[in-house]
């Protein structure tokens, strides 16, 4: 069982890293995946995906309702329903991907509890955690997990480096 994170500065590549070191392994991987949503360059928003069903939606965007979180408002709906659910069914898989683990995703009572049951299984988990959340399940990652942090100088090499402690 492992237990991986990367962190870093916002836009350094921290999912870049985790979906090239996922792309390097031989392994089934579930879980969900996040990626700005842009119109017209300009972001609007973030769309959540479970990586084995290919199901996709909005995790949050400048127009809808829910939390919000700066610009954008958290659309617990699909966070809930694509992203705690897709954790919570990660069960038929070699690694559990969660990108990621911050104050978007940390609105949703249901994530926090998906992402702890999987935390309490024996599940292999490779995560995004956002660098500077002070939530407990953000200290206990941090506590639990080798936590690795992306910079430029680093972030063509940690996918090879996180596929190889996988191997
Ligand atoms: N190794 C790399 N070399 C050059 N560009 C990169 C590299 N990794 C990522 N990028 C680019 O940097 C941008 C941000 O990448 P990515 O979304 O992986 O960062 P992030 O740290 O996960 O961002 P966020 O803080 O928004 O979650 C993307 O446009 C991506 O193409």
């Amino acid at each position: 069982m492992l237990r991986i994170a990367v962190t870093g500065k916002p836009g350094v590549g921290k999912s870049t890293v985790v979906a090239r070191a996922v792309e390097k392994l031989d392994l089934k991987a579930c879980g969900i995946r996040t990626a700005e949503i842009l119109v017209n360059g300009k972001r609007q928003g973030f769309s959540i995906e479970d990586i084995s069903a290919g199901r996709k939606g909005v995790l949050s965007h400048v127009r809808c309702s829910g939390p919000k979180l700066g610009k954008y408002h958290v659309n617990l709906a699909d966070l809930d329903g694509i992203g705690a659910e897709a954790i919570k069914n990660a069960i038929d898989c070699d690694v559990v991907v969660i990108d990621e683990v911050g104050p978007m995703e940390l609105k949703s009572e249901n994530f926090i509890r998906a992402v702890e049951g999987a935390l309490d299984s024996a599940r292999s988990i490779l995560a995004v955690l956002h660098r500077s959340s002070e939530h407990p399940l953000a200290q206990r990652i941090r506590k639990e997990f080798e936590v690795l942090t992306v910079d430029e100088d680093n972030r063509d090499d940690l996918p090879e480096r996180i596929a190889e402690i996988f191997r």
